[in-house]
């Protein structure tokens, strides 16, 4: 079934998904990591591609920002077939451990979004990330030696809300940085039934809008996406490999 947002027919979506929020990082990511990569849709810009990375089918798709955006994006998704959903995307850092550029593993995400508590009814839950989808990623960062920290990230709504005194309070409970978008992928990905991951380089200091010089942070970028492909290629390879529920 077509679906409203993620134009893509059956068949087009690989079991492993590549999740930036940027449209430009998905075609970067496609056009020079991917073989035989072929965009399935551009609409609203949600731009995604499928093609192959050592042999494994991988598809890329922009989550756009904001939790919103990503739990459409994730929900549709699932009904088009993925089974690993593993963003790649950039991070505000929350404490002066996470140096500019550095790669962040989340395990889970405090959930301060308005989509998560929509979709839980005001519940309260931990997003966390799949198991499986840390271990494959934390050993090809460390295959790989691109420098990284493992831990929960914050996903907020309000970018500009954030000071460094907010992110000074939250890394002093574990929280390593702020995205947009991790605890929206976590959630819809466990009531679906499929693994998520999510990678971040850092961009920036909370509440410091100085950016990491352009060609560190696509540096980064760049160990971050391959750290990710690496572990879609072990998970791709492992006897426990597919869908799971937990
Ligand atoms: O670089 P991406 O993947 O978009 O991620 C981060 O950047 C955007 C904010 O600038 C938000 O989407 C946030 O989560
Ligand atoms: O959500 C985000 C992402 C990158 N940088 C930030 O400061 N916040």
């Amino acid at each position: 079934m077509n679906q409203i947002h993620v134009r893509a027919q059956p068949g087009e979506v690989a079991p492993y998904v590549l999740l930036p929020g940027d449209p430009n990082r998905a075609r970067l990511i496609a056009e020079t990591y991917l073989q035989g990569a072929r965009e399935y849709t551009s609409h609203r810009q949600l731009l995604g591609f499928t093609g192959t990375y050592q042999g494994v089918p991988v598809s890329v798709q922009t989550t756009g920002m904001g939790c919103p955006s990503a739990a459409i994006v994730a929900e549709e998704l699932s009904r088009l077939g993925a089974k690993t959903l593993i963003r790649v995307g950039t991070l505000g850092g929350a404490t002066p451990k996470v140096a500019p550029a550095d790669l962040v593993i989340a395990t889970a995400a405090v959930p301060n979004d308005g989509t998560t508590r929509q979709l839980l009814g005001g519940a309260p839950y931990a997003p966390a990330a799949s198991f499986e989808v840390v271990e494959a990623a934390v050993q090809a960062a460390r295959r790989l030696e691109a420098p990284h920290h493992v831990g929960l990230v914050m996903t907020e709504d309000a970018f500009y809300a954030s000071t460094p005194e907010h992110a000074r309070l939250w890394a002093s409970r574990g929280v390593l940085g702020f995205e947009m978008e991790a605890s929206a992928i976590f959630l819809v990905a466990a009531q679906r039934g499929l693994r998520a991951g999510c990678l971040t380089a850092c961009s920036n200091d909370i509440g410091d809008p100085q950016l990491v010089p352009d060609d560190v942070l696509a540096a980064g970028v760049d160990r971050m996406v391959r750290v990710a492909l690496e572990a879609i290629v072990a998970l791709a390879s492992a006897p426990s490999s597919g869908p799971v529920s937990g």
